[in-house]
């Protein structure tokens, strides 16, 4: 087959226990999704519904209990530097500069000095933070570290880059500013983006498929894909009516628990 038909990404048939004390947790229940080159995918879903668990999978964090998890047709086995994961609290090094931040996964996969000052270099300009290369993750704010997070990620030659709510923490300006940057950046390396999110708008902003996720246990409830026009238009009726639509769906489960 050639690569261009091959998901990047194959999630079949997972599922996911967990052992809690004398509890089994049911996290994810027959989860299938496939994700090609270049998508831009938001999962989206209540508490607990197993979005973190199914990203955590793709990281290679966790093991399917059954089921299989595959990168272009292999079966992921455990974290590896092509797929990166960005977190809500930035899990930044704190002892690092923001320079020795990113060259960090350069230096460890053995990169010479100069090859790793220039990718630093690249990618301290494409998200902005020149004038803060020698700063310590304390002297940034939120969204700064963000900005240093998705850098490391991009300096290890991630090709998929799996984002657990990065943007949850931060104020509604910086978060609206980091929404518009990371599809720059996206559009410009045609990188692959798989995003948690709880905001029907952020994942309408987003991305190319909303798949919507439902608890109890974790469940893939429906994959819509967005055919709105980019840059979007959060006052449109179009983005307003998917709004309706979602929202919808999201929250369907409840009105079936509640009957
Ligand atoms: N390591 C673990 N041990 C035991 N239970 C776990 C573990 N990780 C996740 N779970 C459970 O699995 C279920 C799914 O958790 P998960 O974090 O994937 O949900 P989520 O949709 O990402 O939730 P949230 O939106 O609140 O972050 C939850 O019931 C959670 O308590």
């Amino acid at each position: 087959m050639a690569e261009a038909s091959i998901p990047i990404i194959q999630i079949n048939r997972v599922f996911k226990q967990f052992r809690l004390q004398e509890q089994t947790i049911h996290a994810l229940s027959d989860a299938s999704l496939a994700i090609a080159k270049g998508e831009f995918v938001c999962l989206i879903g209540a508490s607990g519904c197993g979005k973190s668990t199914l990203l955590r999978i793709m990281a290679g964090f966790e093991q399917p209990s059954a089921g299989h998890a595959l990168m272009w047709d292999k079966s992921i086995e455990g974290p590896d530097p092509s797929r990166g994961m960005v977190f809500q609290d930035y899990a930044l090094f704190p002892w690092l500069s923001v320079r020795d931040n990113i060259g960090f996964g350069p230096s460890s996969r053995g990169l010479g000095r100069g090859e790793v000052k220039d990718t630093v270099d690249k990618f301290i300009e494409l998200v902005g933070l020149q004038k803060f290369a020698t700063a310590y993750p304390h002297q940034l704010s939120g969204g700064m570290k963000q900005r240093v997070a998705i850098a490391r990620v991009l300096a290890n030659d991630a090709e998929l880059v799996l984002m657990d709510e990065p943007f949850g923490a931060l104020d509604a300006m910086t978060r609206e500013r980091l929404q518009d940057e990371l599809l720059d950046i996206w559009q410009r390396t045609k990188l692959t983006v798989v995003f948690v999110t709880h905001s029907i708008e952020e994942a309408i902003f987003l991305a190319d498929r909303v798949v919507v996720m439902t608890p109890g246990p974790g469940r893939i409830e429906s994959d819509n894909q967005l055919d709105l026009p980019r840059p979007r238009d959060v006052a449109s009726p179009e983005f307003n009516a998917i709004r309706r639509v979602l929202g919808a769906k999201l929250h369907s489960h409840h009105a079936k628990k509640a009957a």
